[in-house]
């Protein structure tokens, strides 16, 4: 170490390396800061302008040493600032994430893998045995709650994600080119949607739990969509898929499986597509260059948390693919593989 901070050419390196370092160490800290942030909703009250330290600790209902700290906390990581003495405004970070509705519910979501993985190595040391906060939170996963939660609940976290997943693809991917699609696992129809919207001539329909209809009912009522887009209620690893789809989409749906559901899941895709139908697989992906920790970091521990699926590379996919009898499959590039990857495969 001391080699490095005492060369010129190395050191700046040497110096943001041993800062990435610190950050990744304390970042439980960082996300916690971000979440209180947005569950106080500090955020939006910043939007319209500068406000005092007064204004802020009556918004967020706090003393106003702690408003302080909060918000010398916050500055520390740019998501306010004070540009004038005493007042306080949206910082470089926080403009941004003010506006950003499924980055939100993510950094409000936190708080349940937070809690689940408090005693990480007891977490791995149980071996997905017992219940956990996400395996109840979601629950199709392990079924074995003793009151396992509303699927609205789930359902709701899924539609405000759902947007920044869709944009990545909805222009990347010919949908246009299909007569029928159907988005397995569509929950509340926030994809089938964004997909209505670019692709007017396609049939749309949706598969999902028979809990799930309710909000998708809703949803699709509010957006004038149900007309146009059908639900099918229904399990994919119970019931047979409806006929008729040259599309088949899933969304997010792997990886919150085993394999032999996957492997089952796949077979059944491929024979009910007709012989020039497609599968088409959207999700974030392990071993993505460039956001590896978000893989296998993320996505390894809150499944591990959810005591059902895993992250998997897209070679993987593309094997399961092979191996379920599609005949080729290839990736469609999107333009922030960290949010998702995708891959369409020929029947
Ligand atoms: C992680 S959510 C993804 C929802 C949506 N595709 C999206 O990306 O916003 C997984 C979805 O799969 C559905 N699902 C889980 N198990 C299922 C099963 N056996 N049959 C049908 N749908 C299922 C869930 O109800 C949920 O809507």
């Amino acid at each position: 170490m001391s080699w490095a901070s005492n060369t010129p050419l190395v050191r700046g390196f040497a110096r943001r390396k041993a800062a990435a370092q610190f950050n990744l160490i304390n970042g439980f800290i960082y996300s916690q800061i971000i979440g209180v942030v947005v569950e106080t909703g500090l955020l939006e009250f910043l939007s319209d302008g500068i406000h005092s330290l007064e204004e802020v600790a009556g918004h967020c209902g706090l003393s106003h040493h702690a408003a302080d700290r909060l918000l010398r906390a916050a500055r520390s990581l740019e998501l306010v600032e004070s540009p004038v003495a005493g007042g306080w405004s949206l910082g470089v970070a926080g403009a941004p994430l003010s506006s950003n509705e499924g980055a939100k519910a993510m950094a409000r979501h936190r708080d349940m893998i937070y809690r689940d993985i408090t005693d990480l190595l007891d977490l791995l040391r149980d071996d997905r045995r017992s219940p956990t906060r996400l395996s109840n939170f979601w629950s199709y996963a392990a079924q074995d709650e003793a009151e396992p939660n509303s699927a609205s609940d789930y359902s709701a976290l899924m539609a405000a994600t759902q947007p920044m997943v869709a944009e990545q693809i909805v222009h990347r991917y010919g949908f246009g080119r299909h007569s029928k699609m159907l988005d397995i696992g569509g929950g509340s129809g926030a994809f089938a949607a964004a997909v209505a919207e670019v692709a007017p001539q396609l049939d749309i329909g949706i598969f999902d739990l028979p809990e799930v209809m309710p909000s998708t009912a809703e949803r699709l009522a509010a957006l004038g969509l149900e007309e146009r887009i059908t639900a099918h209620p229904g399990s994919f690893i119970t019931d047979a898929l409806p006929s008729g789809y040259d599309l088949i989409t899933l969304n997010r749906i792997l990886h919150d499986h085993d394999d032999p559901i996957v492997t089952a899941l796949l077979a059944k895709i491929q024979a009910s597509l007709p012989a020039n139908g497609r599968l088409l697989i959207i999700e974030p992906m392990a071993e993505t260059r460039g956001a590896e920790p978000m893989g296998d970091g993320y996505f390894g521990l809150y499944l591990w948390a959810m005591r059902s699926g895993r992250p998997r590379s897209l070679k993987e996919y593309r094997q399961m693919l092979k191996n379920a009898g599609f005949s080729r499959s290839k990736e469609i590039k999107t333009s922030q593989p960290l949010i998702t990857k995708a891959i369409v495969a020929d029947k």
